[in-house]
C-alpha cells in the first residue's frame, strides 16, 4: 500500500517535471522579438559590454542610438560598425550618437529629448553604462557613494521615466538594464557598486511588474565578471577576476537573445557565483561567515 503510495508520488513529480520541461521547450520555439529596424538606444556604448551591444544588434539590423560621454570615441565606433556593414546581407542602419553624462540630470533629460527625436520613438532601451568602484566603507567619502549611485542607480531610471512615456504611448517597447550578479549578492570592498546594483534590481523589478500590461517588457541582465576595461576605469590595474572574466562578445549575444525572447532575468555567472545567490537567501548565516573570511582575507595590512 505504502510502496504504492510512493510510487504514484514519483509519477506525480516526474509527470510535472515532464510538462515543466516541455513549456519550457515551447517557449523556446516561439517566434522571437524582431530586432530589425527597431530603434534600440544603449548606453555606455562607447567601450566594454555596450560596444559589444552595439556590434550584435547593428548586424541584426537595429537602428541605433549610442550613448557615451566623448563624441570622439563614439564616432570610433560607428566608423567600425559602419565599415562592418559591407559584408552583412542583412539591411543595417548608420548609427546616430548622443553624447551625455549619466550623472547630469539636466543632460539626462535633454538627451532623453533628443533621442526620441531622432526616430519619433524608442523600441528597445538598453541600460547598460556603469562604472565600478572598490575600497573600503571606512575610507569612502559618501561624496564617491553618491557619484557611483547617480552614474548606475540615477542616471539610467531617469533616462528609464523620460523614455518610458512614448513606450506606454505605443503600447510597446524593451527595457533591458545591465547589473551585475552583485545586484543579488553583496561582496565586501565593493559597498557603492553593489548598493547601486542592488538598487537597479528592485527598481527593475518593480518597473516589470508597472508595465507588463501596456506590452513592456523589462530585462535585468546579470552578469559575473566580464573581460572589459571596468575594474581598470575604477582601481587602475586589470585585476584577475575580470581578466579571466567572460567574453564581451558572449554577453552581448546572450543581451541579444534576452531580448528577443523577452526573458525577465537573466543570470551570467559561473556555478560559484550563481550558488551564493542561493545559499545567500536559503542559508544567509553561511553566506555571511563566508564574506567575513573573504573581507579578513582581503584586508589591507594599514586597515588590520
Ligand atoms: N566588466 C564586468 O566584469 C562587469 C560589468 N558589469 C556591468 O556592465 C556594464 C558595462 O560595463 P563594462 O563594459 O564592463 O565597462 P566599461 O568601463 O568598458 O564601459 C562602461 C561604459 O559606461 C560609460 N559611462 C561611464 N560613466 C558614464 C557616465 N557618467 N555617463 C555616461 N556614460 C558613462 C562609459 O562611456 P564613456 O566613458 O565613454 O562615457 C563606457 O562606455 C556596467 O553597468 C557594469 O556594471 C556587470 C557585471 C560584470
Ligand atoms: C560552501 C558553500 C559556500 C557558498 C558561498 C559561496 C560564496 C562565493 C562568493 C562568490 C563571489 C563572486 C563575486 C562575483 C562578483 C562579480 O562577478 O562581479 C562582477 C562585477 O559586477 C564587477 O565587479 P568588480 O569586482 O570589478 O566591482
Amino acid at each position: 500500500m505504502e510502496r504504492g503510495m510512493g510510487g504514484s508520488t514519483l509519477s506525480v513529480v516526474l509527470g510535472g517535471l515532464g510538462v515543466l520541461l516541455l513549456y519550457r521547450m515551447l517557449l523556446r520555439l516561439r517566434p522571437g522579438a524582431r530586432v530589425q529596424d527597431a530603434v534600440v538606444v544603449i548606453t555606455g556604448a562607447s567601450s566594454g559590454l555596450g560596444k559589444e551591444c552595439a556590434r550584435v544588434f547593428h548586424a541584426a539590423g537595429a537602428r541605433l542610438v549610442l550613448c557615451g560621454r566623448s563624441a570622439a570615441r563614439l564616432q570610433e565606433v560607428v566608423q567600425e560598425l559602419t565599415a562592418s556593414s559591407a559584408q552583412s546581407k542583412t539591411k543595417t542602419y548608420t548609427p546616430r550618437t548622443m553624447t551625455f553624462d549619466l550623472a547630469e540630470a539636466e543632460m539626462v533629460a535633454r538627451a532623453a529629448e533628443e533621442i526620441r527625436q531622432c526616430y519619433g520613438h524608442v523600441d528597445i532601451l538598453i541600460n547598460n553604462a556603469g562604472i565600478s568602484y572598490r575600497g573600503n566603507i571606512l575610507d569612502t567619502d559618501m561624496a564617491v557613494q553618491r557619484a557611483v549611485m547617480d552614474t548606475n542607480y540615477f542616471g539610467p531610471i531617469a533616462l528609464t521615466q523620460a523614455l518610458l512615456p512614448t513606450m506606454v504611448r505605443q503600447r510597446s517597447g524593451h527595457i533591458v538594464v545591465i547589473s551585475s550578479i552583485q545586484g543579488k549578492i553583496a561582496i565586501p570592498y565593493r559597498s557603492a557598486y553593489a548598493a547601486s546594483k542592488h538598487a537597479t534590481q528592485a527598481y527593475f523589478d518593480c518597473l516589470r511588474a508597472e508595465v507588463e500590461s501596456y506590452g513592456i517588457a523589462v530585462t535585468v541582465v546579470s552578469p559575473g565578471y566580464v573581460r572589459t576595461n571596468l575594474s581598470l576605469n575604477a582601481v587602475t590595474v586589470l585585476d584577475k577576476s575580470t581578466a579571466m572574466g567572460r567574453d564581451p562578445k558572449d554577453v552581448a549575444k546572450a543581451v541579444l537573445e534576452a531580448v528577443r525572447r523577452r526573458s525577465k532575468d537573466v543570470v551570467l555567472a559561473g556555478p560559484l557565483p550563481a550558488l551564493a545567490v542561493y545559499i545567500r537567501n536559503l542559508w544567509p548565516a553561511l553566506y555571511f561567515k563566508v564574506m567575513s573570511l573573504r573581507a579578513r582575507k582581503e584586508q589591507r595590512p594599514q586597515d588590520a
